[in-house]
């Protein structure tokens, strides 16, 4: 549905998108993943023709997409950053507006106004302006501005950033019904959580180009990390460190204030092993967590740096 080659975007000598690969099929929640600055906002802005390219190609339902491309531009639905609806119409007249713009028919599009207003949970809000909504409830409605028309594509670009969490649970909720009732989501964001929540197929991003791409499983396959245990309040010498370093399937470690962080890959009784370990050492300890490996750990391995840097 969505096909993109060697797509290169330079702002001077900053080059935002370094030839970035993407197919995104029909039906999928496509998730773009990648810390801030890593090139999503352009990515989707040259997807959209609001921004121009210097290299490589975009095909939208297997049309080539440029500014003019009227026919794809009508079955796409945004959602961009920055919250883009008029003061002075209410909200039930802010999503009327948007969907006129695809939808002339008044009947048909009362009936679409109403569900958008539903399911994003408006219902309340429908005859307030803007100025008197919630950061929260501003980004619902500007979703619902942009999906009352039901486009085939949805794009969303970090839809909730700076939004409380009972609003983002909606929103994700509201992002899952829309692909089940046929739309195909593009969605970035630099929440790994969200992303492993809603996204069918993930793309992680980092200096515009995707250094992985898969299933949130298949991702996570591809790393050493299987688990990785915490061990908090653990007083260690550098003796313990070696021990612990040389237990089976343990590939790293780190140790600070401590707090003791072991990675180990994907075996059983890895958590049990290091216990008695420290149990036989006669070494006490505080609270203990194991974790699967996250898609965090996956960016970390990737690329040697947090995906929150
Ligand atoms: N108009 C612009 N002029 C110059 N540089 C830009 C412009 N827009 C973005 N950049 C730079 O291009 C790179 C990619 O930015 P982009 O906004 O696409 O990343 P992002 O992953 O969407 O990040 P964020 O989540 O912060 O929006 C960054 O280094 C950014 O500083």
């Amino acid at each position: 549905m969505v096909q993109i080659e060697n797509l290169v975007k330079r702002y001077g000598n900053l080059v935002a998108l370094d030839h970035l690969n993407l197919s995104i099929s029909e039906g999928e929640v496509f998730g773009l993943l990648g810390p801030n600055g890593s090139g999503k906002t352009t990515a989707i802005n040259c997807m959209l023709s609001l921004l121009k390219y210097d290299k490589g190609s975009i095909h939208i339902f297997g049309e080539e997409m440029r500014p003019d491309n009227y026919k794809v531009k009508q079955q796409i639905g945004i959602v961009l950053q920055n919250v883009a609806v008029f003061d002075e119409l209410t909200v039930y007249e802010n999503i009327d507006y948007f969907c006129g713009l695809y939808v002339p028919d008044k009947r048909k599009r009362k009936e679409l106004v109403e569900e958008a207003i539903t399911f994003t949970d408006l219902n309340d809000y429908r005859k307030m302006r803007p100025k008197k909504l919630s950061g929260g409830l501003l980004r619902r409605l500007n979703i619902a501005c942009g999906i009352a028309h039901k486009p085939r594509l949805i794009i969303m670009d970090e839809p909730t950033v700076a939004v409380d969490p009972q609003s983002r649970n909606k929103i994700l909720e509201g992002i899952q019904k829309l692909n089940e009732q046929g739309s195909t989501i593009i969605y970035t964001s630099h929440y790994m959580e969200e992303v492993e929540q809603i996204c069918t197929r993930i793309a992680i991003m980092d200096h515009g180009h995707v250094i992985a791409s898969g299933t949130k499983e298949e991702l996570k396959k591809m790393i050493k990390t299987g688990e990785t245990i915490t061990i908090e309040a653990i007083p260690l010498t550098s003796e313990n460190l070696a021990d612990i370093r040389a237990l089976p399937h343990v590939f790293d470690l780190h140790y600070e204030e401590q707090i003791l962080t072991v990675r180990c890959t994907g075996a059983r009784h890895n958590l049990i092993r290091l216990l008695n370990y420290l149990q036989n050492q006669d070494i006490s300890f505080g609270q203990v967590s194991s974790e699967l490996p996250t898609l965090n750990d996956v960016f970390l391995e990737i690329t040697g740096k947090q995906l929150r840097d």
